[in-house]
């Protein structure tokens, strides 16, 4: 889906969800993310890539609010999401971050009913409304016969999807993951994609495995010391030239139907 205003003009439309506009985030002195514009087209899949460092995990926290801009503007429907307020925000956005601490005696169960927080009102007891929403989200993300199990005995992965889980709980209409498929094996990794790509949900993931990007997003920007350096569907994205330029490595990018596929070439040799 897209919105042709936005695309019209380049510039955001009101109502339509979350942009960045020249964001920038400045510390100890050094610009981490230096004047990155985005704008989210309703259910897409955003992919961020870049190599360690170059401040994908810094622009997600600046997109969900929970780091604020030095310079430039995050904006939700419009409004700048200051004046939105921390609570209405998450009514909004889920974020998934790399290293989540959560309590170590709650039940996945109740690890994912924080995702319902925003939605209550304080001090209100769960309602059948967060109840059903939290026996969904253990559901979709495979997790319905853990729910009882402790948090601190879950695996790496399967705490990722209970992090996932917790996300969809919230019901959010943005999507911002972390590096979600670490600790997943590939079955999870590919069923986990495959699930956020069909959410009827914004997203933005950012993902270091260059042929999962291709394969599930309709989007990608990449960023490189905190600048974008490109930004595209992964087929106007995903070119030797890029791969070359940006994580100094070489590889050949075949163009199958749907979606590029990419081989890394053995450094040295010169050879697959
Ligand atoms: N609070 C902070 N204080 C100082 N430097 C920071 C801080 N947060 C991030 N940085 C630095 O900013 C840069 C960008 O970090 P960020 O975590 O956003 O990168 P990333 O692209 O997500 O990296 P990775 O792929 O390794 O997870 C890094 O060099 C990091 O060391």
């Amino acid at each position: 889906m897209s919105t042709p205003a936005a695309e019209d003009t380049g510039s955001p439309a009101p109502d339509t969800g979350l942009h960045a506009d020249r964001v920038a985030r400045r510390t100890d002195g050094r610009l981490i993310v230096d004047g990155v514009t985005l704008a989210l087209r309703p259910g897409e899949t955003v992919g961020l890539l870049g190599p360690n460092g170059s401040g994908k995990s810094t622009l997600l926290r600046l997109l969900a609010g929970v780091l604020p801009t030095s310079t430039g503007v995050v904006t939700l429907d419009g409004r700048p999401l200051p004046e939105v307020g921390r609570r209405a925000t998450a009514r909004r956005i889920a974020t998934v971050e790399q290293h989540t601490h959560t309590q170590t005696e709650l039940t996945v169960r109740e690890v994912v009913a924080l995702g319902r927080i925003p939605h209550r009102r304080a001090w209100s007891p769960a309602s059948a409304v967060d109840a059903r929403a939290v026996t969904e989200a253990l559901e979709r993300a495979g997790l319905t016969d853990r729910a009882a199990q402790s948090w601190h005995t879950l695996s790496g992965g399967e705490r990722q999807r209970a992090q996932i889980a917790r996300a969809l709980a919230q019901e959010p209409r943005e999507l911002l993951l972390d590096e979600p498929t670490n600790h997943l094996d590939i079955q999870h990794q590919l069923d986990l994609l495959d699930l956020i790509a069909d959410l009827p949900v914004t997203t933005v993931i950012a993902l270091h495995d260059l042929n999962l990007a291709a394969m599930y997003c309709d989007r990608l920007l990449v960023l490189d010391t905190g600048r974008t350096v490109a930004e595209g569907t992964p087929a106007e994205v995903l070119t030797p030239a890029l791969i070359k330029e940006v994580y100094g490595v070489d590889a050949e990018v075949h163009h199958d139907p749907g979606h590029p596929v990419i081989r890394f070439l053995r450094r040295g040799s010169g050879t697959p």
